[in-house]
């Protein structure tokens, strides 16, 4: 049978499969890890065979893992340690923010940004709690949506909690699977509760299958908001992991710096302080948002002293 993982915990697996039933499965054993930096073989969006074991009345086993079209993964603080993929098979991520209470950083937007253009998933950006705003705010929030959207990253404003603009943001998600981010108190878990229906429902039917588990730590879950649109939520977890990053390629992940870095004179320019930069000059004639410049290089910055 075919399915998808909605739920790994690292020794089993929750297996949905097309009609929309639950399959708890474990993973033949054969599979090796082919990437030795990661640490889990499996994660919550990948594609999967599975076929049940007469001996076993419960457990299924996965013998056949579909192909990544892409993945997420979470790189360890140490550095000798492993990174964790924490999804896969993403169509887009809605990334959540608020303007107010509390503010979300441009770095946080636009660190996020990077990565996802770095794994070459698409990004809308939602704004909630826009029933917060006074009229400061509101021209405040055009501006913003305005500067993302030029770029590449379309937005939608929202209250979760008053149920403004809900529908926007379903129709972004249909017929897709989505990844939900954003920082602590945005409302992503106030956004998804009015997005999936039955959501305590489906909760609690997967965490009777983890009661099961031992080791029930996860990093991700996956929930239906219709039957062919899905939402991955990852609590706890604020921000990806970026990338490894070569040094003068950070540029190619701003869509704005990319679109002018063939124009410097030299290929390796870091749009720092080098003649003949072509980026410089449209920061200055505010053709590149300051804000957006000012990620760059803190972002270049960070990376150079990790080496
Ligand atoms: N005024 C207003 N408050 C909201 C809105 N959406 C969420 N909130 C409130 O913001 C607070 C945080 O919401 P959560 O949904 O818990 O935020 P979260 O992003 O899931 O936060 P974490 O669980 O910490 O990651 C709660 O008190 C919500 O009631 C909104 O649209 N307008
Ligand atoms: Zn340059």
């Amino acid at each position: 049978m075919k399915g998808v993982v909605i739920k790994s915990t690292g020794s089993w697996y929750l297996v949905r499969d097309a009609d929309g039933n639950l399959h708890p499965c474990r993973l033949r054993g054969k599979f090796k890890l082919k990437d030795a930096k990661v640490s889990n073989p499996l994660a919550v969006g990948d594609r999967v065979m599975f076929e049940r074991e007469a001996s076993e009345e419960n457990t299924a086993i996965i013998n056949h893992i579909e192909p990544r079209q892409n993945y997420i993964i979470r790189k360890s603080t140490h550095k000798t340690a492993h990174s964790h993929i924490i999804a896969a098979n993403l169509d887009q991520a809605l990334l959540v923010v608020t303007l107010v209470s509390p503010r979300t950083s441009f770095g946080f937007i636009d660190r996020f940004l990077v990565t996802a253009e770095a794994y070459d998933i698409p990004v809308t950006i939602i704004y909630n709690k826009i029933d917060l705003y006074d009229e400061e705010d509101r021209r405040y929030q055009e501006a913003i949506s305005g500067l993302y959207s030029q770029i590449g990253y379309p937005g939608i404003s929202c209250s979760a909690e008053k149920e403004i603009g809900l529908e926007a943001v379903q129709a972004v998600m249909q017929d897709k699977t989505s990844l939900v981010s954003g920082h602590s108190g945005v409302g992503k878990s106030t956004l998804i509760n009015k997005l999936v229906p039955d959501l305590a429902l489906k909760t609690s039917e997967i965490s009777d299958y983890s009661d099961k588990g031992k080791h029930t730590t996860t990093f991700a879950e996956m929930f239906e908001v219709n039957p062919n649109s899905f939402i991955i939520d990852t609590p706890g977890i604020k921000e990806l992991g970026l990338v490894d990053i070569e040094n003068n390629e950070l540029g190619h992940f701003f869509p704005e710096i990319r679109d002018r870095m063939n124009d410097c004179k030299y290929y390796n320019c870091r749009h720092l302080n080098e003649p003949g930069c072509a980026v410089i000059p449209a920061v200055k004639a505010g053709q590149i948002a300051l804000t957006r410049y000012e990620s760059y290089r803190s972002i270049l910055a960070e990376e150079d002293n990790r080496r």
